[in-house]
């Protein structure tokens, strides 16, 4: 496999097979996954629990924790000095080396990243301080500067506030100010608006986005939630049991799902325009029958044809590959044609 990357992207996953192995099972949490990220775009990745979101977002990380491991597949990222590097190959320490500071992260709960023992503006610092070399003044200007960035409200006033002194909107901004610090390239983004409310989650998308545009950084971002996909994303890559099963740009995907899951996926998604009819009731949101199988028992055919309305005999029969589908996007459907 060549590890060349076209000039415009920073990271492309090549058939990446992340899997869990035990004396007993062997787990394919992540199964010959294979997208790109170009310079200054966001990829979302979606998928119900369980499919593999987080497994392939920590396998980028370096993160995996035992018995995970990288099977097979590349991970080819490149630096901010231009070179490439394959991730799939790293160790510990190569890996701390690019965390953070080419690399950087935000999760879902903010008290994760946040020590609640320290001062906002005292963690922001060290996060710059781990990668350079700045003094005190420095390091508390630059602190500052962050905060602003991330639109903190009297952002100088709440440099010495503690976290449990904000709100988690606030949280949020003070983790997307500490992941920024550096000025990463890459910024992983795993559900990181999920806990919050509608109008705070708006918020942050919003803020990620000028963010993306002032820092010119490209985000991974992992959701299981079709609706944000479409605020934040540029091109969107569908997991199912560890396999991608759709890929497309995002006005493709949400213009015309090319497998029956993104189908199912769109039609839970909560949407204020679509779910309510014409007589002004809420119409109940569609849910998938069934659930994502334990990838330990896969179905010998299409993984998704037990809850599949599309499904026909020779979906039982072996599972389908990814195939070109639309103008630009995969579909890992043998009916994509039709839908
Ligand atoms: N330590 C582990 N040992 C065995 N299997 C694991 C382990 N960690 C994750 N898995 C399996 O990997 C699969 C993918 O999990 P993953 O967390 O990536 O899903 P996800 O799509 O991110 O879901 P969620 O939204 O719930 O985080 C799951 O079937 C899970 O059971």
């Amino acid at each position: 496999m060549s590890e060349t990357l076209a000039a415009d992207t920073i990271l492309s996953v090549r058939d990446l097979k992340t899997w869990f192995v035990t004396r007993r099972v062997i787990a394919k949490a992540v199964d010959g996954v294979t997208f790109d990220l170009k310079r200054g775009e966001t990829l979302a990745v979606v998928g119900e629990s369980g499919s593999g979101k987080s497994v392939t977002s920590l396998s980028v990380m370096g993160l995996l924790s035992r018995p995970g491991r990288i099977e097979g597949g590349n991970i080819l990222f490149r630096d901010r000095a231009g070179k490439v590097h394959d991730l799939a190959t790293f160790g510990p320490a190569d890996f701390r080396k690019i965390r953070g500071r080419e690399i950087a992260m935000i999760f879902q709960e903010p008290m994760t990243s946040l020590n609640p023992l320290y001062t906002v503006g005292d963690q922001i610092g060290e996060m710059i301080a781990l990668h350079e070399k700045v003094s005190r003044e420095e390091k508390r200007k630059r602190a500052l500067e962050m905060l602003k960035h991330v639109e903190i409200p009297d952002a100088a006033s709440r440099l010495d506030d503690y976290p449990h002194q904000m709100s988690g909107g606030m949280r949020q901004r003070v983790m997307i100010a500490m992941a920024l610090a550096c000025n990463p390239s890459l910024l992983i983004a795993d559900e990181p608006t999920t806990a919050l409310d509608v109008t705070i989650q708006a918020q942050i998308l919003d803020l990620l986005r000028r963010l993306q545009q002032q820092f010119g950084m490209s985000i991974l971002f992992i959701t299981h939630n079709l609706g944000v996909v479409a605020e934040i994303a540029h091109n969107v890559v569908v997991m199912y049991a560890g396999r991608v099963v759709e890929q497309a740009p995002v006005n493709d995907l949400f213009a015309h799902q090319r497998h029956p899951y993104t189908k199912g996926l769109l039609a839970c998604t909560p949407n204020a325009g679509r779910d309510i009819d014409a007589t002004g009731e809420r119409r109940a949101l569609y849910s998938i029958p069934g659930s994502v199988p334990p990838i330990t028992a896969l179905p010998p055919g299409c993984a998704f044809e037990p809850r599949c309305d599309f499904a026909i005999p020779p979906c039982k029969a072996a599972p389908p590959p990814l195939m070109p589908a639309g103008s630009d996007g995969f579909s890992r459907c043998i009916r994509s044609a039709e839908l």
